[in-house]
C-alpha cells in the first residue's frame, strides 16, 4: 500500500512539474467548487423532497405547482454544476496528461534508454510495448487520478453534509420487540446506512480482488496484438513477397486467442461482482423506504418525511459506496499507476547504467580506442579491438566478414554500446553515423532528406541553435543524390496520413523509394549534417557500383575535410588513400574464437 501511494504520488508530481502542470490545478479546484456546490443542490433538493409531498399529503396543488418550480431551477442549476465540471474536468486531463506524456517521452528518449531498453538491455531489464504505456497509461493515469481523488473529496464533504440531514430526520427508534428484544435502536436509520455499505464493500473487495491482474493482464495482451499488427503494417512488403500471409495470420490469431482467453476469464469475473453490484444498486433506492415503513405505520413521520428520509438515505449510501461503484475504475487506475511507475523505473536504470567503455570527448583531432573489448549484454566476447587511432580528414575501410562485430564497434564509438571494456577518445567536431538499415522517419521526403534536423514552413526562422533547412535548400540536397523532383511525385497518401506539406512518406512507408533510393536519401542527410566525422555502416550496399562511386565523389567534394569510416564487403571505390582496419579470425592458440581487428594500410 504504501509502495503504490508512493508511485502514485511521484506520478502526481510529475504530472504537476510539467508546462500544464499549474493549469491542471487550477481545473483540479475548479472542478472540486463545483462538485461541492452540486453537494449543496443536492441538500436542496432533500428538503424539497418533503415539501413537495407534504403538499401532496394536504392537497395544497399551489403549494405542489410552486415546488414544481423550485424542483425546475435545481434541476437546471444541477445539470449546469454537472455538465460544466465534466467540461474542466477534461481541461484539467489534457494538461496532466501533455505534462506526463512529455515527462515519459523526456525519460525515453534521453540518453538514449529507449535503445538500450529495446536492443541493449538485460532480459531482466527488458520492458514490454513502451509506446502503450506513453499513449494509453499516461492517459488512464490522469483520467482516474483526477475523476477518483475528485470523487473521494466530494464524499468527504458530502458524506458529512447528508449524515447530519439523515440524523436530524430519524428521530425514532426501532424496538426490536417482534424479535422478542425488549430494547430499542435509537436512530436505525442513521446505523443502518454504513453497516448495510461496509458489509458490501467487503464482499465487493472479496468477489473483484482479481479484477485487477486481470485488468493489467488484458491490457498486456491487447498492446501485444496491436504491436504485431503494427510490425506487419511496417513489413507488408516483405511478407507479400515470401507469401507470409498464412503465417502472419497464425502469429496474429495466436496473440487475439491469448486477448481471447484472459477476456473470459475477465467477463466472468466483471459478471460474479455484477452479480452483486447490480442488485445492491438497485436495492438501495427501496431499501430506506422499508426500514423507514415501521416508523411511518407508527405515525413517527409523515409522507413528506418519509420521502425525504429515503432520499437522503440514498445519498449516504450512495456516497459511501464510492468504493463499491468506483472498484473497476480504481482497478484500472491503480493497473495503470503500476505499469507507468515500472517503466520509469526501467528506463531511469537503463538511462544511468554505467558502460564498460569508458568513452571521452576531447578537443583532439584523432579518434583513439585503447583496450577496447566488445562483449554482448550476458558477457560473451563478440571482439577484441587492437588499438587504432584515426585522424581527421582520413578515409579507412573497415572490413570483416559477417557477423564479427564491425556494426557494433560503431555503436560503442557512438556511445551506445556499453558492454566490454576500453577507452574511447572522441575527436571534436560533428559526427554521423549511418546505420545499415535506412531509417524514414514520419512526414514528408525533404524532412526525411535533412533528417534528424528541422525542416522550415515557408516565412519560418530558425530556432536559436537550431539545425535548419528550407524546403528549397531540401530539394537541393536530394538533387545532389539524385533523388531531384521525387519530392512533388511522392506517394499521394497526404490525407490520409495528416501531413501538412502534402508528400508523406508516412502511409507508403519505406518501400515508396527502392532499397538503393533510400540509400541516396542517407547520404543526402550526411551532406545536410556536413558532418566531421562519417562513420557509414554498409550505406551503399543496395548501389550499383558506378552509383556508389559518384555518390562517394560526391562526399568527398562536399566535405573535403571529413574523417569517412566505411564498413563495405567490397573496397569503397573513393579517389584518394583509403586505410583499411581488417577483421580476421585470429590463431586459435593466440585468442581462441575472439574476432580481433588489424590495423593496415592499403
Ligand atoms: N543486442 C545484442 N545482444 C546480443 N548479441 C548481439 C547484440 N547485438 C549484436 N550482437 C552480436 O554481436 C555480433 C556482432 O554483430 P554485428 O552486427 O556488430 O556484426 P557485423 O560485423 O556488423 O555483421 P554484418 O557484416 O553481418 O552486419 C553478432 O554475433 C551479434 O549476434
Amino acid at each position: 500500500m504504501k509502495a503504490l501511494a508512493s508511485c502514485i504520488w511521484g506520478l502526481f508530481r510529475l504530472c504537476m512539474s510539467g508546462p500544464g502542470g499549474k493549469a491542471g490545478l487550477v481545473c483540479f479546484g475548479g472542478v472540486l467548487a463545483l462538485n461541492l456546490a452540486g453537494v449543496y443542490v443536492n441538500v436542496r433538493l432533500i428538503a424539497w423532497y418533503a415539501a413537495f409531498y407534504n403538499a401532496l399529503q394536504k392537497m395544497d396543488a399551489s403549494a405542489a405547482l410552486t415546488q414544481i418550480g423550485v424542483f425546475l431551477i435545481l434541476i437546471a442549476l444541477a445539470s449546469a454544476l454537472a455538465l460544466l465540471a465534466i467540461w474542466v474536468r477534461k481541461i484539467g486531463i489534457m494538461h496532466w496528461r501533455g505534462a506526463l506524456t512529455s515527462a515519459m517521452l523526456d525519460a525515453w528518449l534521453n540518453s538514449r534508454a529507449h535503445w538500450r531498453l529495446a536492443h541493449g538491455g538485460q532480459p531482466d531489464n527488458h520492458i514490454d510495448n513502451p509506446d502503450q504505456r506513453i499513449a494509453e497509461d499516461c492517459e488512464i493515469f490522469v483520467r482516474r487520478l483526477l475523476s477518483e481523488a475528485l470523487d473521494v473529496i466530494t464524499m468527504v464533504v458530502g458524506l458529512f453534509t447528508y449524515f447530519s440531514v439523515l440524523w436530524s430526520l430519524s428521530t425514532f427508534s426501532l424496538p426490536l420487540g417482534f424479535i422478542g428484544l425488549d430494547v430499542e435502536i435509537p436512530r436505525y436509520m442513521v446505523w443502518a446506512a454504513p453497516i448495510y455499505v461496509l458489509l458490501s464493500s467487503l464482499v465487493t473487495h472479496v468477489l473483484g480482488a482479481r479484477l485487477m491482474k486481470l485488468n493489467m493482464e488484458q491490457q498486456h495482451r491487447e498492446a501485444d496484438f496491436r504491436y504485431a499488427l503494427s510490425r506487419l503494417r511496417e513489413a507488408s512488403s516483405a511478407v507479400s513477397l515470401q507469401a507470409g500471409e498464412p503465417a502472419e495470420r497464425r502469429i496474429l490469431d495466436q496473440r487475439f486467442s491469448r486477448i481471447v482467453d484472459n477476456w473470459r476469464y475477465l467477463i466472468r469475473r466483471e459478471f460474479i461482482v455484477g452479480c452483486f453490484i447490480r442488485p445492491y444498486m438497485m436495492s438501495t433506492m427501496r431499501l430506506p423506504l422499508f426500514l423507514a415503513a415501521p416508523a411511518y405505520f407508527a405515525g413517527n413521520v409523515a409522507l413528506g418525511g418519509l420521502m425525504q428520509l429515503n432520499v437522503a438515505f440514498q445519498q449516504v449510501t450512495q456516497t459511501m459506496s464510492w468504493f463499491i461503484f468506483s472498484y473497476h475504475d480504481l482497478a484500472e487506475f491503480v493497473s495503470a499507476a503500476r505499469r507507468l511507475n515500472g517503466f520509469r523505473v526501467r528506463v531511469g536504470e537503463a538511462a544511468g547504467a554505467s558502460s564498460g567503455i569508458a568513452l571521452t570527448h576531447g578537443d583532439v583531432d584523432q579518434l583513439e580506442t585503447r583496450g577496447l573489448s566488445l562483449t554482448s549484454p550476458h558477457g560473451g566476447v563478440i571482439a577484441r579491438i587492437p588499438d587504432f587511432t584515426i585522424s581527421r580528414g582520413e578515409t579507412v575501410w573497415l572490413r570483416g566478414a559477417s557477423g564479427r562485430g564491425k556494426s557494433t564497434l560503431f555503436k560503442a564509438l557512438a556511445g551506445m554500446w556499453r558492454y566490454g571494456e576500453g577507452k574511447v577518445v572522441c575527436p571534436s567536431g560533428r559526427a554521423m553515423f549511418l546505420p545499415q538499415h535506412p531509417y524514414l522517419p514520419l512526414g514528408d521526403l525533404h524532412q526525411a532528406a535533412v533528417y534528424p534536423a528541422s525542416l522550415l514552413a515557408e516565412g519560418e526562422l530558425p530556432k536559436p541553435g537550431e539545425r535548419a533547412f528550407t524546403v528549397a535548400q531540401a530539394e537541393a540536397l536530394l538533387q545532389a543524390v539524385g533523388l531531384g523532383g521525387r519530392a512533388a511525385t511522392w506517394a499521394p497518401a497526404a490525407a490520409e496520413t495528416g501531413c501538412a506539406r502534402g508528400h508523406c512518406i508516412a502511409h507508403a512507408g519505406p518501400q515508396g523509394l527502392s532499397g538503393g533510393e533510400q540509400q541516396r536519401l542517407m547520404l543526402a542527410r550526411v551532406l545536410a549534417a556536413a558532418a566531421d566525422w562519417v562513420f557509414l555502416d554498409e550505406a551503399t550496399s543496395a548501389l550499383d557500383q558506378q552509383a556508389e562511386r559518384e555518390l562517394f565523389q560526391l562526399l568527398r567534394q562536399r566535405l573535403p575535410g571529413a574523417t569517412l569510416v566505411i564498413v563495405t564487403h567490397r573496397p569503397p571505390p573513393l579517389p584518394g588513400p583509403v586505410r583499411t582496419i581488417d577483421l580476421t579470425w585470429p590463431e586459435p592458440e593466440e585468442a581462441g574464437q575472439v574476432a580481433v581487428f588489424r590495423v593496415a594500410t592499403a
